[in-house]
């Protein structure tokens, strides 16, 4: 058969050659989307494993959006039950397949895990056949390829550099500071209080008291602080950078509304233009304060990078590592240095890469302008909302339970008398606030719940996983089990913690507002020190109330937050103020 011929006969197949490709794609997704989540519905459901049936490439998502429609459709009255409000496709299934159930998100199999032993394998004991997970694009945005996120060889070696920053010693000094960022929201408080009062001598006087809304000034107020922590003596650099991320915060909750359209965020939108121009300048402005931080060390010929008397910050820490390793390859490739000095020029050159793929040397990873810019995201994204909760949460607690207030009110004034920010030795010595926050933490976890996917065919608790498959940790459902916490479960009692934390519960794994194992939180000593800093400064000087127009509506989108707000109302305490007595109990 000639050329002409042959090809004549392939053009003839084409129709046959497309038809067979298209088979070939339809039977790979009616394998992934089909056969594989229904063989691992049975696989789970012969080991007495059940959960709502798998529907075709959505998974269970369309009924979680319904149940968590409804269930924050209206605020529920003062109690601490908030399980059923806030992670409602939890409640539902488990009052029906028990706490070990199988839900799908999409084709993805999550078991949620709630068994404290099982916690413990997965989080500690076995923690090297479980791994993180990817975030959704959006998040990963916003969160960095930081500490968050790493994973293996390269997230240990930052941990170990991220670590300084937290050690008691370190986080002392920051005291003062935090003090007077303290100091100065509630002087604009004060200024807010003077207004009301001037307008209300004009229509018959009242008291010194002013409506806050707690969870917008604590935002305010935990940024500050994990700036400083971030950039240390480049503050003010820094917090022009955060606002920056601030605004990409927003854009970001708005795109959330548009996940479901596929590709939205690769599409050159108003929204999606205006993101990348804000990364773009995120980028620019870290790149440009490094490299400054960098030659003033060089030029007072120090290792000290910006710390001064401060407290040791991140950037500082890392660009200092940097620096470290990038001495120990002048000394073994003193020829080639220049070309390798990939400290230097990595932050134009893969700005939009992924670093885990890259600037290796032979004792692991090395810290690169972009890595540093990644965890200053990281630390920004991590330590700000989740600590301007626990705090909103607290004194909306407080708020709710004044007897417990003038308790922790009355341990402060003794403490720490009434005027002075305390010391840290001041702030060791108050175990009935320390009770309270952990209790807070107990009732409203910031964080919910945390997930892990298994790397191997793992055998849990003597169930067979297999690969692939995510174990969703509900953290809060933990929290509020009666098995584990008794018949006040749902209950504010904060004596609970009198014997410390591992004996608060019938179990010691019970209580994981943190994390647990390896990958526990790093900034904890941060988060309760400053919370139990700014309550303690705001117990000296005011009582408060939950306002009348607070409507109790916990919820979450990432976090655990207030879905109308938290207004409280402060009054000044006079010196002649009594403590007490406690007026009428607002919870339950
Ligand atoms: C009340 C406040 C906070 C809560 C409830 C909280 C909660 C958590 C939890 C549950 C984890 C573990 C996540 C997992 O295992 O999947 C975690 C990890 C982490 N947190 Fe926090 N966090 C708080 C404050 C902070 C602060 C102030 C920082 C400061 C930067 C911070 C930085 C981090 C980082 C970097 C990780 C990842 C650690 C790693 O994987 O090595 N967090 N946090």
């Amino acid at each position: 058969m000639d050329e002409d011929g042959m090809l004549g006969n392939l053009w003839a197949l084409k129709p046959w050659i497309f038809s067979v490709i298209l088979a070939i794609l339809g039977i790979r997704v009616l394998v992934v989307l089909w056969w594989k989540p229904r063989g691992i519905e049975a696989h789970f459901a012969k080991q007495g494993i059940r959960g709502p049936p798998y529907h075709f490439f959505i998974g269970n998502v369309k009924e979680i959006v319904q149940l968590m429609l409804k269930a924050s459709s209206q605020p529920m009255p003062l109690s601490h039950n908030i399980l059923p409000r806030v992670f409602s496709f939890y409640h539902h299934w488990r009052k029906i397949y028990g706490g070990t159930f199988l839900v799908w998100f999409g084709p993805t199999p999550r078991l949620t895990v709630s068994d404290p032993d099982l916690i413990r394998e997965i989080f500690a004991s076995k923690s090297e056949f479980y791994e993180k997970i990817e975030a959704n694009p959006l998040v990963k945005q916003l969160e960095g390829n930081g500490l968050i996120s790493l994973k293996g060889e390269k997230w240990a070696h930052h941990r170990k550099i991220v670590t300084p920053t937290f050690h008691m010693e370190n986080l002392k000094l920051l005291i003062p500071v935090v003090g007077k960022s303290v100091e100065e929201m509630l002087e604009k408080w004060d200024q807010k209080m003077m207004r009301v009062e001037e307008r209300e001598r004009g229509g018959g006087g009242g008291e010194r008291e002013v409506e806050i809304e707690v969870s917008e000034w604590f935002q305010g107020l935990t940024e500050d602080v994990i700036t400083r922590m971030t950039f240390g003596s480049s503050y003010e650099q820094g917090k022009a950078i955060f606002s920056l991320q601030n605004q990409q915060m927003v854009l970001a909750a708005e795109a959330f509304q548009k996940v479901l359209v596929p590709g939205y965020r690769f599409l050159p939108t108003k929204r999606n233009v205006k993101s990348w121009k804000v990364d773009r300048e995120i980028r620019r402005s870290l790149v440009k304060l490094i490299e400054r931080r960098k030659l003033e060390s060089m030029a007072k010929n120090t290792e000290e990078v910006g710390g001064g008397s401060g407290p040791k910050d991140l950037l500082g820490l890392m660009i200092q590592a940097g620096m470290r390793e990038n001495e120990k390859i002048t000394e073994l490739t003193l020829n080639n240095y220049h070309n390798n000095n990939s400290f230097n020029y990595c932050s134009s050159s893969n700005s939009n890469t992924n670093s885990n793929d890259h600037h290796h040397n032979s004792s692991g990873s090395k810290i690169t302008v972009h890595d540093i810019v990644e965890e200053c995201k990281s630390f920004f994204f991590a330590g700000k909302q989740t600590t301007s909760n626990l705090l909103t949460w607290t004194t909306v607690l407080l708020a709710m339970h004044p007897q417990w207030q003038d308790l922790a009110r009355e341990e402060v004034l003794r403490v720490c008398g009434s005027r002075d920010i305390p010391s840290k030795d001041d702030i060791s010595k108050l175990k009935m606030l320390s009770m309270i926050v952990n209790e807070s933490l107990r009732l409203s976890p910031p964080a919910i719940a945390t997930i892990r996917r298994a790397k191997y065919d793992v055998e849990l608790g003597g169930c067979r996983v297999p690969r692939g498959t995510e174990l969703l940790v509900p953290i809060l459902a933990v929290h509020h089990e009666q098995a584990l916490w008794g018949n006040d479960a749902n209950e504010f009692n904060p004596l609970r913690f009198a014997d410390g934390v591992s004996r608060a519960a019938k179990h010691p794994v019970a209580f994981i507002p943190f994390g647990l194992g390896m990958r526990t939180c790093v900034g904890q000593n941060l988060a309760v020190l400053q919370a139990k800093l700014v309550l303690t400064i705001l117990l000296q000087r005011f009582s408060f109330k939950l306002a009348p127009s607070y409507q109790h509506a916990p919820t979450v989108l990432m976090l655990l937050y207030p879905q109308y707000g938290a207004p409280v109302i402060f009054r000044r305490l006079s010196n002649t103020d009594p403590v007490g007595p406690a007026p009428r109990d607002q919870g339950s």
